[in-house]
């Protein structure tokens, strides 16, 4: 094995390689450089948060607050980042987190996201609001892994049609996404009276449903476009959901399921209790309740209460390798990385997004051998210290 991750060494070798000529190889600098690509709605609509977008900053400075202590002579040579979450083998413990609309960053959307996931074999987990049905995704990701992100409708045929959909395309386990049946105050939004929804974006899995089209009197068509609409912002969120509905999932659904937004160590333990399979600790990043505690901030106190029973995803603040290995030090089993894919998916479509995943990955690999470490389980709270 060569001393350099292999995306490295591509990068020397070959000039820039397969990489996206341009694009920056610090993913932090992406966010900057989507901002002069998009229009002032999409970019506000990615990186937007809620009210003051405090949480979404916190999210960032709470990695800010560990550092990693690397350990030397320690024999790196062989390093092997794969792993196995809810059934699913990946080459690292990253997966692409769910984000709907994404036709409003690039036209190909999803269908270049699941490309590049599949070229990089890191799981995509389909957003119910995506902006091609999970059947088109799934056969533009050929046999790559994928999961299936729920959006659990106020309809519960339309939730049974959707996992029986997901089930027949595909996707392996399923994302059921609690912390947003609504969305929540953002004012990049408000300020703009932009929603992609009411445009007719991200509906595809809706609008293509069979019970969602017998509940709008057929096929979706520009005679009962605006009424099927209307019908998608009356079903889309259940604010009357309970820990009880859970059994209902369990009924329809017989993979694995994450609870995804999960903050509290009560919340992980009724998970456990409720016959789940993980959660992903999330705050949305910072898009949903604004003035949450950081995402890495909770992550400690899940592990304890249910990390030896269930596996502890970890999503919000993502951005470098660094910040990967710091999640799984303090227990993560994986992580999803987010807005980083969304803009490159912006800046590069599918070539875009496999520069951020390799980028990611590269950096990964060289932060656990420089560290001293071999395999992500090697990584645990001996590796850190408070800043
Ligand atoms: C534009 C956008 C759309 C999103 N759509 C979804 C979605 O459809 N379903 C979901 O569970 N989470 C969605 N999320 C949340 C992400 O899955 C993830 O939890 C969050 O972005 C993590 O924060 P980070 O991007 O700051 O790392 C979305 C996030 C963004 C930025
Ligand atoms: O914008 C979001 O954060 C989000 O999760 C969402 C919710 C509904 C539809 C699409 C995305």
């Amino acid at each position: 094995m060569s001393s350099l991750a292999d995306f490295q060494n591509e990068i020397y070798l070959n000039g820039l390689g397969d990489a996206v000529p341009g694009l920056p190889t610090d993913l932090t600098r992406l966010e900057g450089l989507a901002e002069r690509r998009l229009s002032a709605q999409a970019f506000g609509y990615v990186a937007g948060s809620a009210g003051s977008e405090a949480t979404a900053r916190a999210n960032r400075e709470a990695f800010d607050r560990w550092r990693i202590v690397p350990r030397m002579l320690r024999d790196v040579s062989v390093r092997d980042l794969s792993v196995e979450v809810l059934g699913t083998a990946m080459p690292a413990p990253v997966l692409l987190a769910p984000i709907g609309v994404q036709s409003i960053l690039h036209p190909d959307g999803e269908l270049a996201v699941a490309r590049a996931a599949a070229g990089t074999g890191l799981p995509m987990v389909l957003s119910t609001a995506a902006s091609y049905t999970m059947e088109d995704v799934a056969e533009a990701g050929g046999g790559a892994p994928r999961w299936y992100q729920l959006y659990w409708p106020k309809d519960r045929d339309l939730a049974v049609s959707f996992l029986g959909r997901a089930k027949a395309a595909g996707y392996s386990a399923l994302v059921v996404t609690l912390d947003t049946f609504t969305l929540a105050w953002r004012p990049r939004d408000l300020d703009q009276a932009y929603l992609p929804f009411l445009r007719g974006i991200g509906v595809a899995n809706y609008l293509s449903d069979p019970v969602f089209q017998r509940a709008v009197g057929g096929p979706v068509t520009d005679a009962n476009r605006d009424a099927a609409v209307l019908h998608w912002a009356a079903t889309f969120g259940n604010p009357s959901l309970t820990w009880d509905d859970l059994r209902f999932l369990r009924e329809h659904w017989d993979g694995p399921i994450a609870l995804k937004g999960v903050q509290h160590p009560d919340d992980a333990r009724r998970a456990v209790h409720a016959g789940m399979d993980g959660v992903i600790v999330s705050n949305h990043g910072g898009r949903q309740v604004d003035g949450a505690v950081a995402s890495l901030d909770a992550l400690p106190a899940v592990v304890d209460a249910v990390g030896d029973q269930i596996s502890v995803l970890f999503d919000s603040g993502i951005r470098t390798g660094a910040d990967v290995a710091k999640a799984l030090a303090l227990g993560a089993k994986a992580v999803l990385v987010a807005r980083p894919y969304a803009y490159g998916l912006a800046l590069g479509g599918e070539a875009g997004v496999r520069h951020v995943l390799r980028c990611l990955q590269a950096e990964l690999e060289l932060t656990l051998a420089l560290s001293g470490l071999t395999r992500p389980d090697e990584l645990n709270l001996d590796a850190l210290v408070r800043a």
